[in-house]
């Protein structure tokens, strides 16, 4: 017998994969700042790291808005701060941005974390304010030279299961951007008729299946079981689609969670209607020659904005806006999934 076949075989430690699999696991990516190796292979992958959000279409927006030093701006959509930051980095240290951001939770940390690279309270005020506030601020700041909005949700958002965005993970059916105000998803489906959340998910978006799905979760909520996680709803959907053929079944369940959970979101937040606000605010706080950019996500949102701003320019109160919408390159969205569905339009004011 030769030594190597005497020594005790020794069980391999079982390989747990790459990255860890639970959220709260993430440490590494959680701490972008002193884990940067890990967070650029996170992202070479085509993935965004736990706890960050990948700002889209800097160089189109910066192209875009011109921004000079010692001008005043507004970022009605903070998030992660990244556009903040980069439009920050074009005022070289003089001028101004103000920035809201309803979810006081991230933009605790976002304020923080762009302190520490520099940027504290006499380059940006942050205010936790809905955006549709906007004509306060531009009193405050005395109009603004550029103004920016990235629309929806963040990354951090999404992969937070206590937020209740996402239908991959279980939490509680939450989906509210500032958790400190309003109800719940939940509640919101524990009191909605049928034809109203039919209704809702056919609005908010185009759902085929809105009927089917309002009446299944009505009457689960009827006979008292309450749809109070992702994955309880997730199963209502799953078992109302059970007829699809099975070829089609999983991506038409997967579809009809992802525009279910949009249209709910789009409920709890009032989101058309603090962008319809907004829209309308929006002339009124830029200052001449003054140049805006939003960026939308689902058809609804760029309909309100493709409208107010081609009305903004036959009322002669833009001198310019895109009559078509700028798209991320090929290159961006292979690089980040999450580009796949942007659109930006901007207007100029006269
Ligand atoms: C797509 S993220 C913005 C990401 C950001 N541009 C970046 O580069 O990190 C959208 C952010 O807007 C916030 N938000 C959405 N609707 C809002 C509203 N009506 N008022 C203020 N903030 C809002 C969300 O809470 C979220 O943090």
């Amino acid at each position: 017998m030769t030594q190597e076949s005497q020594t005790p075989h020794k069980r391999r430690v079982r390989y747990k994969g790459k990255y860890p699999r639970k959220f709260e696991e993430k440490y590494k990516e959680l701490q972008p700042e002193k884990y940067q190796d890990t967070v650029q292979h996170v992202i070479q992958k085509g993935n965004t790291p736990a706890g960050m959000h990948i700002s889209i279409m800097v160089n189109e927006i910066l192209d875009f808005l011109q921004i000079q030093p010692g001008q005043t701006g507004f970022d009605a959509t903070l998030g992660y701060g990244g556009h903040t930051k980069a439009m920050l980095k074009c005022l070289k240290g003089q001028g101004h941005i103000y920035a809201t951001d309803v979810d006081h939770e991230e933009a605790a940390k976002t304020k923080k974390r762009l302190e520490e690279q520099g940027f504290g309270e006499d380059l940006l005020t942050i205010r936790l304010q809905n955006f549709c506030t906007i004509d306060q601020i531009a009193k405050d700041a005395g109009g603004f030279d550029f103004i920016l909005a990235d629309l929806g949700v963040s990354s951090m958002q999404i992969d937070n299961p206590k937020r209740g965005f996402s239908f991959k993970t279980d939490g509680p059916l939450d989906l509210r951007l500032n958790q400190e105000a309003g109800i719940s998803a939940a509640q919101r489906l524990d009191t909605i008729t049928k034809e109203e959340l039919a209704g809702m998910l056919e609005e908010n978006a185009d759902e085929p299946y809105c009927e089917e799905i309002a009446k299944a979760i009505t009457d689960e909520v009827r006979k008292g079981n309450h749809i109070d996680t992702t994955f309880k709803l997730r199963q209502v959907i799953e078992k109302t689609l059970s007829f699809i053929p099975e070829k089609d079944r999983k991506e038409t369940v997967k579809k009809t969670c992802q525009r279910t959970f949009q249209a709910l979101r789009i409920d709890v937040n009032n989101e058309f209607e603090v962008l319809y606000e907004f829209m309308e605010k929006l002339p009124g706080a830029l200052k001449p020659g003054g140049r805006a950019a939003i960026l939308t996500f689902h058809s609804g949102e760029d309909k309100l904005v493709k409208r107010a701003l081609k009305e903004g320019y036959k009322a002669g109160i833009y001198e310019d806006y895109s009559r078509d919408v700028v798209r991320p390159s090929a290159k961006e969205c292979a690089g980040n999934p999450r580009a796949h569905s942007t659109k930006m339009r901007w207007a100029v004011k006269r």
